[in-house]
């Protein structure tokens, strides 16, 4: 495990951001921390970065009690960069602080702009640069000196669609190299590159898991049911049906007690010599199952 994380817990005065939270990164693991405002995503991840302390709870990385930085790559919420330096003299300046030896710096940057897209921009001024221009070079400037966790804040929440896109591609890439531990409120924006999802609401994890995990969540059993004659009373008294919802009589959305209970539906249909025209499965969307989590 690369990351070990046990009831992690930062108050601010009376207030608690993060409660007792526990969470495992793998060395090749995406992992999206997913949650509203104010849900403590910052918080965890600065104390992650080591650049918070936390109040209780245990942080390993890679075994060891301490955090390393030299294998952390950080970039927060609201980068401040130095709109007076050109893009490759703020990856120098972020390389030297990284201690890159200086031999290594001048090809790092170069593959760190290459795999930015910002070669052509390389020598203007990030002052004029747009929010995904900022944000490719905030990214190059996280790892350049290549590390095994990269932990990035909310890094697409403040792009518009294009600038989403770019940083998300980039990302996918990158979860090849290293792994990658980003907040984001969209959940659209989690589904497209993680691997694992953690859902923080008020400073606690509601819940985590993968994103099939997600989906099945009580969706896995709700099936809709179609055929040429009308259904109506005589479903209702079948005890493996636990929910269902008529849209007309011959259409119905239900929820079986177990997966086993739809061979047991398809067997009395038949024997009922009703003809089928529609059985589908009706797994919720990934977002359904998202709200309902958050509000549990
Ligand atoms: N330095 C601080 N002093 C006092 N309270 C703080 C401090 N930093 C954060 N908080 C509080 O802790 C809670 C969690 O904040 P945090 O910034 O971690 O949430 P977040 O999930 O990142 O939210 P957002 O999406 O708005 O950035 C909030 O209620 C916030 O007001």
């Amino acid at each position: 495990m690369l990351l070990t994380v046990e009831k992690l817990t930062k108050k601010f005065g009376v207030h608690t951001a993060v409660e007792q939270l526990d969470l495992n990164i793998k060395g090749n693991e995406c992992v999206a921390l997913l949650g509203p405002n104010g849900a403590g995503k910052t918080t965890t991840l600065q104390m992650l970065a080591g650049l918070l302390t936390p109040t209780s709870g245990n942080i390993r990385f890679g075994g060891k009690e301490n955090i390393d930085r030299r294998f952390i790559g950080y970039l927060p919420q609201y980068p401040a960069f130095f709109s007076w330096m050109s893009a490759k003299e703020y990856l120098e300046f972020a390389g030297r602080l990284s201690q890159i030896p200086k031999k290594q710096l001048k090809e790092k940057i170069e593959e760190m702009l290459s795999f930015a897209g910002l070669e052509d921009a390389k020598n203007k001024k990030i002052g004029g640069f747009s929010g995904g221009m900022k944000q490719r070079l905030g990214l190059a400037q996280a790892m350049i000196h290549e590390p095994k966790l990269l932990i990035l804040d909310e890094p697409v929440s403040a792009l518009d669609p294009s600038g989403r896109r770019d940083v998300l591609e980039i990302m996918n890439e990158l979860k090849k190299r290293m792994a990658i531990l980003f907040s984001t409120h969209v959940l659209h924006d989690a589904e497209q590159v993680c691997d694992e999802i953690i859902m923080l609401k008020g400073g606690r994890m509601k819940w985590s898991g993968n994103l099939v995990d997600l989906r099945n969540i009580r969706g896995e059993n709700r099936v809709i049911l179609e055929t040429k004659e009308e259904m109506g009373e005589w479903l209702r008294s079948k005890d493996y049906i636990a929910e269902c919802s008529f849209s007309s009589p011959s259409l119905v959305e239900l929820r079986l007690r177990n997966s086993d209970d739809r061979n047991h539906l398809l067997r009395d249909c038949m024997a009922k010599g009703f003809t089928i025209t529609q059985f589908a499965e009706n797994g919720r969307t990934l977002e359904d199952a998202y709200l309902e989590l958050m509000e549990q």
